[in-house]
């Protein structure tokens, strides 16, 4: 018999303790979820782009016609882990150390580690990541900065999620048989690989956040991921619990059906509102009828957004699943009493908002804003959570969720797109992705919003200014060369360039003049990501 010998690969240095990490078991492991996996993502990848091919052609999302009846079944999810019971306030961060640390010791009671959004994948981010994270479940972890301040763990922590990448990331620095591996089964194999049967016995588990999900086929995929990893490693199927974001305008027509893929494993649903924000301006780019104002005018209060939110927690609560809010962007502001007030009075609006919806939990960008969410949700959910609340009287239609969100378009807004856009690639370049810019947490899918809107307002009929100007190409490039040298003004000379400013900005624009438009500015920019 022909047996193909398979080889994995590491392109990547080895730095202090990655050894550790990438063991040869943990890459056979890796190797094997991509020998299992790869071909049915990239079969899956494709039907993104067919789905999107039909709504080019004026196709509308709806309900499934052939998953009616897992819609309306009485079947509800698996009983969810104690630890898993209160989410009231869940903060989320990159897997930096010094935030793993600060996250675990926020006060919050969950911590998600990412590895999407708010994680630039460089290859010491990826490997780094994963040491911080083992060593935070072993309590070990230890980080001194440079003033000598040490951080350690305190006695009670954050119960720990992880976020992998999305379906769309790969990893290029491991190669099986020269064909790159998915991101997200890098993060999630060596994570699991390295700690589960180490969380279990300390009385949690392997918890999860399945990012950037377009349909309940992707979900499934994430489900044969796991079955097959606990059955590998011998730990009880459904010890794995993932919470699916729901942060794509598709996948908000199959929230039941996404659900119940994964009903053994399922945490839930939580609302990932700024790239469901993005994932609506994509998916209908090129409908004219659909362009979206200012980024600050489009919030959980537009209709649309609205709907998906109570079509979220109505969905959960008949499945006895959690549901999860979202991230309001601000941060706490320095030096500026008034505006600072004003930050946490937003955030504190937002929480009461989700609460009183029917939300289990929230998400917080920044340890400052636990209290403040705590405090809310503490008034309004007097229990661990609030999944009794059916709230049977919602009724959301396909064209609720679809509803087009009305309001105008700036040059304030335009400049500030296309400078937020710039200053975050350069970030993310730059090994950060999650930035404060203009006192708001950006990461990559805020970031996404900005450069999508550009790019759809220079080609929409309606691209138009409140004071009547077209949008155009010029306009923008004339724009962009200003706010570069506002942000030269800024930085100095010197930050500017080992910002990659400039490299940032050629790649923004190039987002912006391609007809073809980018799916993700992540994928096009990991090519040019710094090699550390
Ligand atoms: C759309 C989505 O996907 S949302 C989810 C993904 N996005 C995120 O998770 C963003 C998370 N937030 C962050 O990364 C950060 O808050 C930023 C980048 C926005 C701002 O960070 P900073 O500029 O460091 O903020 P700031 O200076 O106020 O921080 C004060 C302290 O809080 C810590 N801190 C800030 N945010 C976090 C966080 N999310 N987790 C842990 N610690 C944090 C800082 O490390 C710093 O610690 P130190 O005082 O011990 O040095
Ligand atoms: O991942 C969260 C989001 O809002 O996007
Ligand atoms: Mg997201």
């Amino acid at each position: 018999m022909h047996t193909e010998k398979r080889v994995i690969q590491i392109h990547g240095a080895m730095q202090e303790g990655f050894e550790e990490i990438l063991t040869e078991d943990a890459l056979q492991f890796v190797e094997q979820l991509h020998i299992r996996f790869n071909e049915r993502r990239k079969e899956l990848l494709n039907r993104r782009n067919q789905m999107e091919e039909q709504l080019r052609q004026g196709m509308k999302p709806d309900f499934l016609p052939e998953t009616k009846q897992i819609r309306e079944g009485s079947w509800t999810i698996a009983p969810l882990p104690d630890d898993l019971q209160d989410r009231r306030v869940e903060i989320t961060g990159p897997v930096e150390r010094k935030m793993v640390i600060n996250a675990l010791n926020s006060g919050a009671k969950v911590f998600m580690a990412d590895f999407e959004d708010s994680n630039s994948p460089t290859w010491h981010n990826t490997v780094q990541g994963q040491l911080n994270l083992r060593d935070a479940i072993r309590g070990t972890i230890y980080y001194e900065n440079e003033q000598g301040k040490v951080y350690e763990l305190k006695e009670n922590t954050a119960v720990l999620k992880v976020r992998p990448r999305g379906w769309h990331l790969d990893e290029k620095h491991i190669t099986v048989n020269g064909e790159r591996v998915s991101g997200g089964l890098v993060d999630f194999g060596l994570f699991f690989f390295h700690n589960a049967t180490e969380l279990m016995a300390k009385g949690t588990g392997p918890y999860f956040y399945l990012p950037k999900l377009e349909s309940h086929l992707e979900a499934r995929l994430w489900n044969e991921v796991f079955v097959f990893a606990q059955e590998k490693l011998g730990i009880p199927e459904g010890t794995i619990k993932a919470t699916v974001l729901i942060e794509t305008i598709l996948a908000a027509f199959e929230m039941d059906e996404i659900l119940f893929e994964l009903k053994d494993h399922s945490a839930g649903l939580n609302c990932g509102r700024w790239d469901y924000i993005f994932s609506y301006l994509k998916k209908f780019r090129h409908d004219q009828d659909v362009i979206l104002p200012d980024r600050a005018q489009v919030t959980m209060e537009s209709p649309f957004m609205q709907a998906y939110s109570l079509l979220a927690i109505q969905t959960c609560h008949k499945r006895n699943a959690p549901a999860i809010g979202g991230m309001a962007a601000q941060i706490p502001i320095k030096n500026n009493q008034e505006a600072n007030a004003k930050a946490f009075s937003k955030v504190e609006a937002d929480k009461e908002r989700e609460v009183k919806n029917g939300h289990d939990g929230t998400w917080i960008a920044h340890p400052g804003m636990v209290q403040t969410a705590l405090d809310v949700f503490n008034q309004h959910m007097p229990a661990a959570n609030q999944i009794h609340r059916k709230r049977e009287d919602i009724t959301v239609t396909a064209q609720d969720l679809l509803e087009i969100p009305m309001g105008d378009i700036t040059e304030q807004g335009l400049r500030t797109n296309i400078s937020v856009g710039v200053q975050y690639i350069a970030s993310w370049l730059c090994g950060r992705g999650a930035a404060p810019i203009n006192h708001l947490m950006e990461d990559a899918a805020t970031a996404e919003i900005s450069r999508a809107q550009v790019w759809q307002w220079i080609r929409h009929p309606k691209g138009q200014l409140s004071d009547g100007r077209y949008i155009t190409l010029e306009m923008v490039e004339q724009v962009k060369e200003e706010e570069l040298l506002r942000i030269k003004q800024k930085l100095g000379a010197e930050a500017y360039d080992a910002n990659r400013i400039e490299a940032a900005s050629q790649l923004f624009m190039y987002f912006i003049q391609e007809d073809e438009f980018a799916d993700f500015l992540t994928i096009s920019a990991y090519e040019q990501l710094m090699e550390i």
